[in-house]
């Protein structure tokens, strides 16, 4: 007989700049998804699922009048799909009036971590506190005791560094100085000198992060003696682009050497062995497929962060599976009591809580890792850590919080020839 259509809505960061770099590369990812769960025969039995797709831009006031697009318009939605945080924040604030679960596949922001405010939502993209429990992990490892921190003020990195607080007095490890400035961190890098701050966590965009690098070197701020914690998801010669049209007054060789020997953490966003995911696919054959769909849509595949590039791709082709299971599993459940997805409407609290319970329980493997959430609906996620060596990221290592298990490869390499201190070392001449 004719498949009868589950349908859910999805907000992708299309036109503008897309958000973030990459962003793009996410409704080309979810319809793959969607190909591939629909072929499925055993997992939504004589259901299709249909994706109704619009553009945010990634701006909050777009996302929220195309949310309600979605929702006044027929057919009735059974989910929303959402990206940037911005997006996500608006939309899984509402969502909840309508009694629809949220599945954000690119928000990073702490704020969203929030089960009072945001009571249905989940999300395949880890909170940017994912590199906290890591950044701990490697003060330990090395005995830094004693660390700064220099941040931009931004929603995103003012909630991350609390968390990172509250992490350091459990673990005993002294921050003696936070340092915030909006765009030019001339006076925040010259107070951490004045601190003698030597092992410093810097959280800031990838604009910024050019500016402070710059001060770096024109403070002596770098080198033997000072370790640096950035992002590690800004694009790879990040720290050699755009210095002229953004008005940095150093050169590329005065930027490599204020970038050598700094550490990075970031959230793996694309599975790292060569295992099958429910898919069928490994990440690799994700890669060449979403390689290929982008460039039927015309996208520019040739430069060489691809898929860096489009790193949050896995989250959203993750995110249809997460739903086509949650909706399988809710299925089930619903089939005891004669009931079906198809009897879904907005004020159906009951079905809604069938569907929230599946989401909660899920976990599979997908091409960006397992698929696991919090309590709060976070995406559960490792973390790498690299090193700028030779003015290369080299793998230093991979971190999973949960097991509390460092893989650590002994690549690190200290200007100085050894783990630098995280103060001055005072002699007593006796
Ligand atoms: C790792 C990054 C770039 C963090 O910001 C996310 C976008 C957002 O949080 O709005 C996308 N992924």
């Amino acid at each position: 007989g004719s498949l009868d259509d589950l349908h859910i809505g999805g907000i992708f960061p299309i036109a503008g700049k897309g958000g973030w770099q990459g962003g793009q590369a996410c409704m080309p990812a979810a319809k793959l998804a969607l190909d591939d769960v629909n072929k499925e025969k055993n997992l939504l039995p004589g259901y299709r699922l249909i994706l109704h797709s619009n553009d945010s831009e990634c701006e909050p006031g777009l996302g929220a009048s195309v949310m309600y697009n979605l929702l006044y318009n027929k057919p009735q939605k059974l989910m929303l799909l959402a990206g940037c945080s911005t997006v996500c924040t608006t939309v899984a604030e509402a969502a909840k009036m309508w009694n629809l679960i949220v599945l954000c596949y690119g928000a990073s922001s702490p704020a969203l971590s929030d089960r009072s405010r945001f009571p249905t939502l989940f999300r395949t993209h880890p909170s940017a506190t994912v590199h906290n429990p890591t950044r701990i992990k490697l003060m330990k490892k090395f005995g830094w005791s004693r660390v700064a921190i220099l941040q931009q003020a931004e929603e995103v990195f003012i909630s991350t560094v609390e968390d990172l607080e509250n992490r350091c007095m459990e673990a005993g490890i002294e921050i003696v100085t936070r340092q915030s400035f909006l765009s030019d961190p001339t006076d925040a890098v010259r107070n951490l000198r004045r601190q003698d701050a030597r092992i410093i966590v810097g959280l800031f965009y990838v604009v910024a992060a050019r500016r402070v690098l710059c001060e770096m070197y024109k403070q002596q701020l770098y080198g033997r003696a000072y370790v640096w914690f950035f992002i590690g998801w800004y694009e790879d010669n990040w720290y050699e682009v755009n210095l002229e049209n953004e008005d940095i007054s150093c050169t590329v060789e005065q930027m490599r050497m204020a970038a050598e020997g700094h550490l990075t953490t970031e959230a793996l966003m694309w599975n790292q062995n060569n295992q099958t995911t429910i898919s069928g696919m490994t990440a690799d054959g994700f890669r060449l497929r979403l390689n290929q769909a982008l460039k039927e849509e015309g996208f520019d595949i040739s430069n060489d962060r691809y898929p860096e590039g489009y790193q949050e791709a896995p989250l959203a082709y993750d995110a249809v599976w997460s739903v086509a299971l949650a909706f399988n599993r809710s299925m089930e459940r619903l089939r005891h009591r004669n009931k079906t997805l198809k009897e879904f409407t907005y004020n159906d609290k009951d079905i809604a809580d069938e569907i929230y319970a599946a989401m909660n329980s899920t976990q599979f493997l997908g091409v960006s890792g397992v698929v696991a959430f919090s309590s709060q609906g976070d995406r559960i996620a490792l973390t790498q850590i690299e090193q700028m060596i030779n003015g290369r990221y080299e793998k230093l290592g991979y971190y999973d919080t949960q097991l509390d298990n460092l893989t650590w490869l002994n690549s690190e390499r200290w200007i100085g020839g050894k783990v630098p201190q995280d103060r001055t070392i005072v002699r007593r001449v006796l």
